[in-house]
């Protein structure tokens, strides 16, 4: 019996790198967390344990610093263009890069003092071959709530049904997007900061019968405000909020005290295109 190999990448995930501008007084910090994915002509390492082409993870996460130093950083979008392409020009057998990247935030809060702000991340993912290069920015982790203008009712009630129809419901979800540029020339800041307004916005003004829905009118709303965008991908964990029973207690609970069990959550996952 023959094997052949299938797709295949290897790289360094968890490359941890913080920077400071110094250039004038006002500092500025940049805290990223980089991954590298290389494929190529690979097989050698794969079938014979032959490295010839292997292009060490450990070089990659130096090389993550030295451009770093040499260049500066700037936007992740921009940070991760240059690396991968510096990956697959320097690398004869590499013939594609993927370089993802999770840009943490922090608030100024003193001159040169700055506090972690929450868990929300910025993202970025390229991807570098020979014949192209595709960019996606997203975000993750940012945690919206609404507390009323959503219902959830109408759906099939089978023998294993047992939620109740609601008119009246909190509606949380803790945001992971992605969205695709047309283009690799694109001011990554300004769309950046376009792209999160919009989900924002969507959310809030979005009377609600489900979160699928909230989730094409978030997508949608990505895809209106900015022009560079052509798709929108979405992951939105349904952070169930319920109503406690308090009658025990002789207690009523007009939407008032609730419990949020992280697990289990609904998933809603889709994605929009122009
Ligand atoms: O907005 C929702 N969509 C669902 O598909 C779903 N399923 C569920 O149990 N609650 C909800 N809420």
């Amino acid at each position: 019996m023959t094997f052949t190999l299938g797709p295949n990448q290897y790289g360094k995930a968890g490359v941890r790198l913080v920077t400071v501008d110094r250039s004038s007084d006002r500092h500025v910090v940049t805290d990223l967390t980089v991954a590298s994915a290389l494929s190529g002509d690979l097989e050698g390492t794969h079938l014979t344990g032959d490295n010839s082409a292997v292009l060490a993870t450990d070089t990659q996460k130096n090389t993550v610093y030295a451009l770093a130093r040499e260049f500066g950083v700037g936007e992740p979008e921009a940070f991760g263009l240059r690396l991968g392409r510096h990956f697959v020009a320097t690398q004869e057998p590499i013939r594609r890069a993927r370089i993802t990247i999770e840009q943490h935030q922090w608030e100024r809060f003193g001159e040169h003092s700055f506090a972690r702000s929450g868990a929300e991340t910025r993202r970025a993912r390229v991807i570098v071959t020979e014949d192209e290069t595709r960019v996606s920015s997203g975000l993750g982790d940012l945690t919206l709530l609404n507390t009323t203008d959503s219902e959830f009712h109408g759906f099939p009630r089978d023998s294993y049904t047992t939620l109740p129809e609601t008119t009246e419901r909190m509606l949380a979800t803790s945001v992971e997007a992605w969205w695709d540029h047309g283009s690799s020339d694109v001011g990554w800041g300004r769309a950046y900061t376009d792209a999160r307004a919009a989900l924002l916005a969507a959310f809030a003004e979005t009377y609600s019968y489900s979160l699928q829905q909230t989730l094409f009118a978030m997508g949608s709303r990505v895809l209106t405000d900015c022009p560079s965008v052509d798709e929108v991908r979405l992951a939105l964990p349904n952070k169930h909020h319920h109503l406690v029973d308090l009658t025990p207690f002789g207690l009523d609970n007009p939407d008032q005290v609730y419990v949020a069990p992280t697990e289990p959550y609904g998933l809603i996952e889709g994605t929009v295109r122009r």
